[in-house]
């Protein structure tokens, strides 16, 4: 029991702001309410004095929202015991409370992972939320994977959420005629274009999915495949079919997104017509809608209105319904507009991928920073995402690199960090996903130790969650916390 001596920590201090991140995933699935999946943990006296212990000993820690929030959500202290989803029982288990992970781990589901024992795998290993991509697969495979994770939490007591994300009408590849990927070289010549291919398809030739992309482009231009991890250089234009010449190799993969760069800018009037939502992102948002997922996350949010738009779309087809909306910054028109996109939403990503093909990829870093920092005083739930063990696609240890990059976004303390390529179709889903916990875990206790993560104005109590009691409360709690320490900084 020396372990639960640790329980409840300065950390872990009641000073969360967000109820609805993490905290839908376990309300919606209530674990605690199902006999068959309950997990309780019998409080000791050591474990029942730190709980207590808590509010006085407690000195809140500036965002530990969805920490605190995930706790209670996983918590329900009833007559004998604390009862916990799996998830957390297994982190008590092996880390006591005062460790229990505040940093949520999102994972694509995709052809390595989508198995009902795969996903298990995953669930055992910490994923907090499965996230399905529209881009991919058909509306009955995202099904089944829905009924795989939900079948999953009824029967084994884990608590994980379902994220939907749209296609969008960003220009993007077409399938690589049912092969996983696409390897160019150095000088070849490749053709885009909007003629459907018939099969076998010819050498080299790839689908668009914008009619307008042949008259649109000019030749000379460069064209990002992938946020850039392959270029082209336009070489010639025939009739519907662009001819292009690989200055950048590497993988091609199906339904990639395409960028058109001219003399050193960024190329965006071709589809700003384009809806945000196009009229398939509908037609899937009402499948969500019907499945129930718990998030929605827009691709390529240009302003506040798309959100706004959704939001009363969701209010009128699914009364009461709780789902979430997550913006997802890719572009330069949703970084001129951040707050207010950030203030309708109900959290945001941070979509390094498409973001790096946007802006210039030195600019990334900075962009990320800025975006967590401001969803951390508008109290949004924030998810960095995209390459973050990249290599770990293919290899089973992460180079030191992506070690840092995952630390220096728990530092920031996103609320969540997501697995793409990785989970979704790399051979080592499992290893990944550890490497985020066991990273986000370390520098948790690291921060908590130095007090050394990043410091963070708190919002003023009442002005900015006036229906929002809880998070008044935990706000007051910590001000009383700051008073009563003195010296200890509310957002060290
Ligand atoms: N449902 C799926 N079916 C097949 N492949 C998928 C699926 N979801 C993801 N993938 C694969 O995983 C890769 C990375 O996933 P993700 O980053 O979500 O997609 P993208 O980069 O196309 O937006 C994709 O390029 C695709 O190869
Ligand atoms: C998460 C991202 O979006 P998607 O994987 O859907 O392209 C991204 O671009 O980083
Ligand atoms: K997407
Ligand atoms: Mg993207």
């Amino acid at each position: 029991m020396s372990q639960s001596l640790q329980f409840i920590t300065p950390s872990r201090a009641p000073y969360f702001t967000l109820p609805k991140f993490p905290r839908r995933s376990c309300t919606r699935f209530p674990v605690i309410n199902l006999p068959n999946t309950k997990r309780s943990i019998t409080i000791t006296p050591s474990l029942s004095s730190f709980l207590h212990a808590t509010s006085s000993r407690s000195l809140p820690s500036g965002n530990s929202q969805t920490g605190a929030a995930g706790v209670v959500s996983a918590l329900s202290v009833g007559a004998t015991g604390i009862e916990v989803d799996a998830v957390t029982e297994a982190e008590l288990k092996e880390n006591g409370f005062r460790s229990t992970r505040r940093t949520k781990l999102i994972c694509t589901i995709g052809p390595a992972t989508c198995g009902f024992e795969q996903l298990e795998a995953l669930a055992v290993g910490g994923m907090n939320v499965a996230r399905i991509n529209m881009c991919h697969g058909s509306r009955e495979w995202h099904q089944t994977v829905i009924e795989r994770v939900r079948r999953l939490n009824d029967e084994k007591g884990f608590a994980v959420a379902i994220m939907m994300d749209t296609e969008g009408s960003e220009i993007h590849m077409g399938d690589l005629g049912g092969a996983a990927s696409a390897k160019t070289e150095d000088g070849e010549i490749w053709t885009f274009s909007v003629r459907a291919f018939g099969t076998p398809r010819p050498e080299r030739t790839i689908n668009v999915n914008y009619d307008g992309f042949a008259e649109d482009v000019k030749v000379g231009d460069e064209l990002l495949v992938d946020g850039g991890m392959v270029r082209f250089e336009v070489t010639e234009k025939i009739g519907p079919d662009v001819k292009c010449r690989c200055t950048d190799p590497g993988l091609l993969l199906p339904q990639a997104n395409l960028t058109l760069w001219r003399n050193g800018s960024l190329v965006s009037e071709r589809n700003a017509m384009l809806p945000t939502i196009s009229s398939k992102d509908w037609l899937d948002i009402d499948f969500g809608i019907a499945e129930g997922v718990d998030f929605i996350a827009i691709s390529f949010v240009k302003s506040a209105e798309v959100i706004n738009h959704l939001k009363s779309y969701i209010a009128a087809r699914a009364c009461g319904s709780e789902i979430a909306v997550i913006a997802k910054m890719e572009s330069v028109d949703s970084l001129k507009n951040l707050e207010e996109i950030i203030q309708a939403s109900d959290g945001a990503m941070v979509a390094r991928g498409d973001l790096g093909a946007q802006i210039p990829l030195e600019q990334v870093p900075s962009a990320q920073q800025k975006i967590v920092q401001l969803c951390r005083q508008l109290n949004k739930p924030v998810i960095v995402a995209s390459q973050l063990l990249e290599s770990m696609i293919e290899y089973p240890t992460p180079t030191r690199a992506e070690v840092a990059d995952v630390s220096e976004a728990v530092r920031q303390r996103a609320d969540a960090l997501m697995l793409s390529g990785e989970s979704a179709m790399g051979q080592y889903p499992e290893k990944a996903l550890a490497v985020l916990r066991s990273v986000s875990v370390r520098i948790e206790k690291w921060w908590r130790e130095e007090k050394c993560h990043e410091a963070m104005e708190l919002p003023d109590v009442g002005t900015l969650f006036a229906d929002s009691i809880s998070e008044e409360i935990c706000n007051s709690a910590a001000k009383i916390g700051k008073s009563a320490f003195g010296s200890v900084s509310l957002s060290h």
